[in-house]
Formats: C-alpha cells, structure tokens, sequence
C-alpha cells in the first residue's frame, strides 16, 4: 500500500536544476494516481520543454524516486502554455522558439537551423520555418533542394532534411517580386503556411523553430501577432552597433509580451582554421555582458568558422570544438523554454 501524500512527501527530494527549489514545493507536481491494485503510479509534472536537459534530469530523478515503491510507474508531462488549443493557428505545436536579430547578417539563420537540428538530436520533433521574407535561405542552408509535396486533401507535406521538417517563404515567394511588396504578403502567406502545411508528419511537433526577419519592423510584429511564440532567442554579434539592435528587438518582445529565452552572441571569436588557435577578434564577453546589463540569460558563444558556412551539414552535427559550442547553446536555450514554463506553472 502506498498513498499520495508519501510520494508527494519522497518527491521532496527532486531538485528542479534551475529554479532553485524542489518540484513538489514550486507545485510541479500537478497530479498523482495510484492503482494499488495494478500497481501502477501516474505522475502528471509540470513541465513543457521536451528533451531539455533539465526537463530530462527532472523525469530521470523521479523515476529514481518512485523506483522503490517496485510499482510501474507512467509520467506524463503537462503545462499550461497560454493559449487556448480551440483558438492557436498551431495546436499540434508544443513550442515555437522564435529567432530574431536587430539588423541583418549576424548569422540568425544559421542559428536558426542549428536550433532545430540540435533540438533533432537531443530526440525532440522539430519543425523548422523559414519566415525571413526578405531573404529566405534557409532550404539551402540545409542543403535541401527538396520542394514540398502535396496530398490528395490539398495539404501541403513539407521536406525533411536532418529530421527536421522545413518549410520556408522560399517556396512560395516570387523571386522577381520587389521587396517592398514582400511585406503586406506576410500575413496572408503565413496563415496559409500555418494552417495548410501537415506538420508533425500528423502527429505532434515538440519544437518548431521560426527564423524572423531581421528587423524589428511591422513584419515581425504581424508575425507575433499571428502565431504563439513561446520563446524568442536573440541573436548577436560582439560590435556594440549589433548589440543596441538587440536591444530594440528585445523591446519589441517585451511589447508583445513574449518571453525572451535570451541571447546568443555569433561570430564571436575567429577559428583559425590554418593555425587551429583562437583569436577574439572583436574583444571578449560583449554578449554576455550586454545579457547581464539587460537581466537576459546568456544562451552562449558561437565562434567565427568558416566551417560553418562550408560543412556539408549543420554544424552541430560534426564533432568538432564549434560543434559542440553550438550544442551548448542548443541545451541551453531549450532549458530556458522550459524555465519560462516551470516558472508559469509553478506561479499558477
Ligand atoms: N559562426 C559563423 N562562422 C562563420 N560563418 C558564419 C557564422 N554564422 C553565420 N555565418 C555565415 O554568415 C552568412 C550570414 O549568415 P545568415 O544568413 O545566417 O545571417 P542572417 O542574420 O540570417 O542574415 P539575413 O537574415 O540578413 O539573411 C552566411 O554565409 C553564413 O554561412
């Protein structure tokens, strides 16, 4: 025999790594069912980032616990993430982490795409969307020529490249079309994205991960209007220019309300690829230090490598010092989500 309040009591014991305090007093612990009879125990926890390490850590640790009860032991995770699933353009979605610059050319798509390959690799779902209007690259990026292909119900099937599914305004904008007129598309293209595409292959997506255009204009306004954004990553370079436009593309959030997961600084120190060494060609720790000035988390460094332009892959996805820079950032900014969660629920 066991009962509710020994396991809420034994669940005491799992610390949440970063909210400073354990999953049963900060209430992520939202439902507990336990069937003596089949010997089961459900364990409903309060959390919303899918293969975030932390997340991960959490599950791990109560299973650990519940272990001894010798019970089977079924978790299941389950936030409240703000919107209604009747009314939301994506309601297979989990997540949608939004990537976004100040200006142009810092390197938001290549953030972007290593976002969701990353992600890919930690086991989630992703989905990645090209919505950069004014330059669309992320299909080549992937190194994907793949087009969409469409179903006999008129859905549109994106490519999938790396295991992440892509869809990009690539596909539907005309190139020769100015680019003045690209942005009083957005919303009528966008919706149709949204609500034409199968994503998730018919099932769930965990992740999708957006690639803004660069800019804090009224095409990226529309675009936070149009879709839940559950986390916005700011990308950066070291230049003090580059880091005042991040902090007009972090008002712009703040206006609209959506949490800011935080900041990546890109192309921040050189990787010689002839002598190997590393050289801080703009100075050190700007990044992180503009994160500090602002009260954002530092989502982490990425060096400047030209292996990054050059690799046949997303760069997370070789085995080398950058590679792996970026796969801390990756862990990093999914925590973050999955902070933003924690810390909703743990409030309600
Ligand atoms: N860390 C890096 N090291 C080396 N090259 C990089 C790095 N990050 C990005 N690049 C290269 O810089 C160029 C610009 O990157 P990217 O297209 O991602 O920028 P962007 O901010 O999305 O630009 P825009 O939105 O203006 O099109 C690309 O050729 C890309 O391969």
């Amino acid at each position: 025999m066991t009962d509710e309040d020994k396991i809420r009591g034994a669940l005491q014991s799992v610390e949440d790594p970063l909210l400073g305090d354990d999953i049963e007093s900060l209430g992520l612990v939202t439902e507990i069912d336990i069937d003596d009879e089949a010997e089961t125990i459900d364990v409903t926890l309060g959390l919303g980032a899918p293969y975030s390490p932390s997340e991960t850590s959490i599950a791990g640790r109560v299973r650990d616990v519940l272990d001894e009860y010798g019970y089977d032991v079924e978790l299941t995770a389950s936030v409240d993430r703000g919107v209604d699933p009747e009314e939301t353009v994506l309601p297979n979605v989990k997540n949608i982490i939004a990537v976004a610059s100040g200006k142009g050319g810092v390197g938001k798509s290549t953030v972007a795409a290593n976002l969701a390959v990353g992600l890919g690799d930690l086991g989630a779902r992703v989905g990645l969307f090209d919505a950069d209007v004014y330059g669309p690259n992320v299909p080549q990026m992937m190194g994907s020529d793949d087009q969409p292909q469409a179903t006999e119900e008129e859905e549109i099937v994106p490519p999938v490249v790396h295991d992440v599914e892509i869809m990009s305004m690539e596909y539907l904008l005309d190139e020769s079309a100015p680019a003045i007129w690209r942005g009083p598309m957005v919303h009528k293209v966008l919706t149709q994205l949204w609500e034409d595409v199968q994503w998730g292959r018919g099932g769930n997506l965990d992740y999708m991960v957006v690639d803004l255009p660069p800019g804090t204009g009224d095409t990226q306004l529309t675009m936070l209007q149009s879709i839940p954004v559950s986390g916005a990553v700011i990308v950066t370079t070291p230049q003090s220019v580059a880091l005042d436009d991040a902090e007009r593309g972090m008002e712009m959030f703040a206006e609209h309300e959506t949490p800011v997961l935080g900041i990546a600084e890109n192309m921040a120190t050189f990787a010689c690829p002839d002598c190997g060494g590393r050289h801080d060609i703009f100075g050190s720790g700007g990044g992180e230090e503009f994160a500090e000035e602002t009260d954002m988390p530092f989502l982490g460094s990425i060096p400047l490598d030209p292996a990054v332009r050059t690799a046949d892959q997303p760069i997370v996805l070789e085995d080398d010092e950058t590679a792996d820079a970026v796969q801390a950032f990756v862990e990093k900014a999914v925590d973050m989500q999955g902070v933003v969660h924690r810390r909703r629920e743990s409030s309600s």
